[in-house]
């Protein structure tokens, strides 16, 4: 920064002035956590659920006291603008806690704000955090060498320079600095990878601490929640800057790879503490010992790591030869006291049962690992015996089967799409659709009751809504009835019955029903008064007065959404052992909140049917892809939002082909068109800077409403498609069938649609745009529409390796029309 010149220091905002470390918590990363510096951006990311204060503070002060700072200089009063986003795991909701006046009204350049921190007014007792403290920090970690050592001498705290041994502190698993219980967070800040010092982020852990990884102090556990315990202790294991490197460890001298210091650390018996270092390893009887010394322990035999045994692999001198190494003194002891022959410089086999031979001889000798006391003698000697053999956990099992790659190494493949969309396009059924498809257990437990319980809620909110317009068609038609009546006999004032009069009891529900609804007591009283109130719906459900009125408000459409799909189940669901089926989820509306992101992780399954090979795309299992929805009601103020995205690599924008007659009103108190408003979302996303580098897939959605729709209501209702004209579509006699001899009418709406949006796209990006149709209600589309999203991702891999030119298909030329690939998924 200091390099910066003054104008510059202005626009940066307090992105580039801050120099804390970066927000929570693991490597799942949804987006990127709050800068470092200019020139170190972690990865990790997702902050958690339950912040607790001293976590986020030492965080958010530095910035702000800075930018407090700065705007003293600049007269400008805008706060520091935060965003706090939580999840309890990689697949559920993140809330997003936006603040009112986060706008912040200077352009944010280079390097920007992944993920900001939120300065709330409660904080505010901590103000006095200066830039002063923060330099302390730094000094603190940065100490001179004579002083750090005096500290740790005195067992003080680096940072306070107070306490003594008997204090508790945790310390940095890089530089060993220790910190007591006030200062450590403000030295740790929110440990992105785990409890490093700020100043040592980035760096590699000190390798006698690896043993201690993942494992912290009574001190900071009595400090933190459980679940931030759990995420740092998470990510300090799992963060690739923590992990082993396999250019560190030589086994019989030939370097590992990174296959195969997995595959060593993953098997049943893994050497213990694995350090850097050089090894010896005897594959046939398992023996390991670091070169030039005597074994130290017996792991998996049989590993294919490093290279061939060599003969002074352990600096033995004795003359007798173990599967080609000749032993150190301890072991032809330890040989001698078990009674194997040693006289006469000969050359054993032993294997992984401890059975040996002599070189050239057909049968065993006898059992090693059998010799009475052999545990005794090898212990005297300090020589490993073997241990049990660990029967794998599913978990390594799974490790194994997966090509030996664990976690963070899958992640590096991980490629992320965001999934955005206008109010009610579609985006969550398509999220609902990618767990059923791709994860084995889609939906937890916890969330099936969270689906029960949402649905059951929406039900009386349906109900509530079609006994609301019960009565006023009973209303309409008992003024009819009597104008009617005052025509034909005009001195009769008797009181006709409607049909929609429903009888007292039901009335007197009906009236209590819509009280709490008013009320916004719903879900206190549902689901648990379900089963009082069970009958009585089945009852109301049977009323002639209400069916009367359920096909009125249908015929005039107005029941919206899946109002008319769960009311027709209304008496199945408000049964007490009521279990919501597939379609019963992806209808269900409200599952997501409506300030959430949610992300998922998952691979697409290999499938013997599928045609993924005839497509040239290898399964890969080790390509993880991760989809992160954001409602799109979060999307308005400028997409903000999208600031914490620029590490996606597809934004996948979804617009509901249906829309294109309906109305919304957008705030302004105007009813606006909802293709019109889809469209301007779709303007600010794809002009907004964090995607300045990316093409996006555009799916068209909802094609079957728009199927059924386009018969009656022409597609220039909507103002920017008054240009349509379709072909006429005739039908031709064939085998005595109907064909059609042009596209549907539908079909051509949605080229048409396309077009429209390929060249409003053309018109503000030199990117590129895919299109493709779906029907989000159904699997097959939505599976075939997420495959194109992969394809899309891997043509544009492939074009950035080797600069191929234009995929011909799928060109962003306005002209070009929509290819068949495009609209197979139909
Ligand atoms: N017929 C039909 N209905 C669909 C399709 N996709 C979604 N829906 C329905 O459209 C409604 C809105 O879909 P959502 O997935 O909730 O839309 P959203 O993008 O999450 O928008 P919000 O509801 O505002 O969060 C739901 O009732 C869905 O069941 C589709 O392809 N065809
Ligand atoms: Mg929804």
């Amino acid at each position: 920064m200091s390099s910066m010149d003054e104008e510059e220091e202005i626009e940066y905002s307090f992105a580039l002035e801050y120099s804390g470390p970066p927000l929570l918590f693991n490597d799942y990363d949804l987006p990127k956590a709050l800068p470092i510096d200019l020139n170190r951006i972690p990865t990790a990311s997702i902050v958690s659920l339950s912040f607790s204060k001293e976590l986020i503070l030492p965080v958010i002060h530095p910035i702000r006291a800075k930018e407090c700072n700065k705007n003293k200089d600049h007269d400008d009063e805008s706060p520091t603008s935060v965003i706090l986003l939580g999840t309890d795991d990689d697949d559920s909701e993140v809330s997003a806690a936006h603040q009112e006046n986060t706008t912040s009204s200077r352009p944010v350049h280079g390097r920007r704000v992944s993920f900001v921190a939120s300065v709330d007014a409660e904080s505010s007792d901590q103000d006095d955090l200066s830039i002063e403290e923060d330099n302390d920090v730094e000094n603190a970690e940065h100490g001179g060498n004579d002083a750090v050592q005096e500290k740790a001498k005195r067992g003080l705290c680096y940072l306070c320079c107070r306490g003594n041994w008997l204090v508790e502190k945790e310390g940095c698993i890089v530089c060993n600095a220790k910190y007591c219980k006030n200062c450590v967070l403000r030295a740790m800040g929110s440990m992105p990878e785990g409890r490093k010092c700020r100043s040592c982020i980035g760096r590699p852990i000190d390798e006698s601490r690896r043993g201690s990884l993942g494992r912290c102090s009574r001190m900071l556990k009595r400090m933190l929640s459980k679940l931030e315990i759990r995420q740092i202790m998470e990510v300090e294991k799992s963060c690739e800057v923590n992990q082993l490197h396999p250019e560190c460890i030589f086994v019989n001298g030939q370097q590992l790879c990174q296959k195969e210091l997995v595959l060593l650390q993953n098997c049943p018996n893994p050497p213990t503490r694995l350090k850097p270092g050089r090894f010896w390893y005897d594959k046939l009887s398992g023996f390991w010992g670091k070169e030039g010394q005597h074994p130290c322990k017996i792991i998996s035999p049989h590993l294919n790591v490093g290279g061939h045994i060599m003969r002074n692999a352990s600096n033995g001198n004795m003359k007798v030869v173990i599967n080609n190494r000749e032993i150190t003194k301890r072991e032809r002891q330890m040989l001698r006291l078990a009674g194997v022959q040693c006289a006469g410089s000969p050359s054993f086999w032993l294997d992984e049962y401890g059975d040996y031979k002599e070189e050239g001889q057909k049968n065993p000798k006898g059992n090693l690992w059998k010799t009475p006391a052999i545990k005794l003698i090898c212990a005297a000697l300090s020589l490993p015996t073997p241990t049990k053999i660990k029967i794998p956990t599913s978990e390594e099992v799974n490790k194994l089967v997966s090509g030996f790659f664990p976690e963070y190494v899958k992640q590096r493949k991980r490629r992320k799409l965001l999934l955005v969309g206008y109010n009610g396009s579609g985006t969550s059924t398509i999220y609902k659709q990618a767990k059923l498809l791709y994860k084995a257990e889609p939906f937890s437990d916890e969330e099936l009751q969270n689906f029960n319980v949402m649905i059951q809620k929406n039900s009386y909110q349906y109900l509530s809504t079609l006994l609301e317009l019960r009565e006023r068609f009973e209303h309409e038609d008992l003024t009819e009835i009597a104008n009617r009546q005052s025509v034909d006999q005009p001195h009769d004032n008797g009181h006709g019955l409607s049909i929609f009069s429903v009888s007292p009891k039901l009335k007197a529900f009906s009236e209590w029903l819509f009280k709490i609804v008013v009320s916004g007591n719903l879900e206190v009283i549902f689901p648990a008064a379900n089963a009082d109130y069970a009958p009585l719906v089945k009852e109301l459900w049977k009323d002639s007065a209400i069916q009367a009125s359920f096909r009125k408000a249908r015929d005039l459409g107005l029941l919206e959404g899946a109002a008319e799909y769960f009311l027709q189940r209304v008496v199945d669901i408000s049964r007490s052992d009521y279990k919501p089926s597939e379609t019963d989820i992806l209808k269900t509306e409200g599952t997501t909140s409506s300030n959430g992101i949610a992300c998922m992780d998952f691979s697409f399954p290999h499938s013997a049917l599928s045609n993924d090979d005839t497509a040239g795309h290898q399964h890969d299992p080790l390509l993880r892809y991760q989809l992160i929805r954001i409602h799109g009601g979060n999307l308005q103020e400028n997409c903000k939002l999208l600031d914490m995205f620029e590490d996606v690599q597809l934004v996948i924008f979804c617009v509901a082909l249906s829309d294109y007659d309906q109305f919304c009103d957008e705030g302004t108190g105007n009813a606006t068109n909802k293709m019109l408003a889809s469209r301007k979302l779709f303007e600010s996303v794809v002009t907004h800077p964090t995607f300045k580098k990316m093409n996006f897939h555009l799916i068209l959605n909802k094609f079957d409403m728009l199927e059924e729709k386009i018969e009656h209501i022409p597609l220039n209702k909507c103002s920017w498609f008054d240009d349509f004209v379709p072909l006429r579509t005739r039908h031709r006699q064939q085998n005595g069938k109907n064909h059609n001899m042009y596209t549907s009418l539908a079909e051509q709406a949605f080229q048409y649609v396309a077009y429209k949006f390929k060249r409003l796209f053309t018109s503000l990006t030199d990117r590129k745009l895919y299109v493709s149709a779906s029907k989000g209600l159904e699997r097959e589309t939505v599976d075939e529409t997420l495959k194109y999203s992969r394809e899309v991702l891997k043509w544009e891999e492939e074009r950035s390796n080797y600069s191929t030119t234009e995929i011909s298909n799928f060109s962003t030329d306005a002209s070009s029309s929509p290819s068949n690939r495009e609209i197979k998924s139909l």
